[in-house]
């Protein structure tokens, strides 16, 4: 059985990790932080406020790939935060076979700003937002996925994102049921 896979994407503060999460809860669908799949060299350049490459992603991309499509395979349902930000590094994580639906969460400069500025545990410096929104490319006809305000709380906006996906649950068994798979 092939398991579904939601990646929860956008620019850094944009609420990724706290939707994932909240899908994760209301599915029981696999947890993923793409952050944590960098190696220690890109924390430390985006710690100094340096962006990444694309030499650096690739690598990085690969292994998130690798994230979705073991657990597609396995039957595991999984949702991942990661920001995913260019076409190109989307079909690199399509590329190991996993069916993928993207949430892409967008919200007002400002507004991010505000909430990366309040979040003191994090290495990303608000200094690399400019960056992010300079190479961010939305979902093109053909992706499949979902643009949604990051207005809402993370809970709401992991219920939307669900119903917008075709992926249910099972009140009863917390699993993806259905879905594009
Ligand atoms: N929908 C939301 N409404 C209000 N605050 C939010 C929302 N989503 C995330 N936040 C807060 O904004 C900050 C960044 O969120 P986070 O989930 O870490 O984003 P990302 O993973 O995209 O960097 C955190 O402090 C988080 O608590
Ligand atoms: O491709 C990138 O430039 C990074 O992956 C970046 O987009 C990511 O957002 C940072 O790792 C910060 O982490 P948060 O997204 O959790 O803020």
């Amino acid at each position: 059985m092939t398991a579904p896979q939601i990646v929860v994407m956008g620019v850094a503060g944009c609420g990724k990790t706290s939707v994932a999460h909240a899908i994760s809860q209301i599915t029981g669908a696999r947890l993923g932080e793409a952050d944590e799949l960098h190696p220690p060299s890109n924390i430390d350049k985006m710690s100094r406020g340096i962006p990444l490459t694309d030499d650096d992603r690739g690598p990085w991309l690969e292994d998130i790939a690798r994230w979705l499509a073991d657990g597609a395979e396995a039957g595991i349902p999984g949702v991942i935060a990661c920001s995913a930000l260019k076409r190109r590094y989307r079909d690199v994580l399509r590329s190991g076979g996993a069916p993928i639906f993207f949430v892409h969460l967008r919200a007002d400069r400002n507004l991010i700003a505000g909430r990366m500025n309040a979040r003191t545990d994090h290495f990303m410096p608000t200094s690399l937002l400019d960056s992010q929104f300079s190479i961010l490319e939305r979902l093109r006809p053909g992706e499949i996925g979902i643009e949604l305000e990051a207005v809402q709380t993370p809970a709401d906006l992991a219920r939307a994102a669900l119903d917008a996906s075709g992926l249910h649950t099972d009140q009863d068994r917390p699993t993806f049921i259905g879905g594009p798979a």
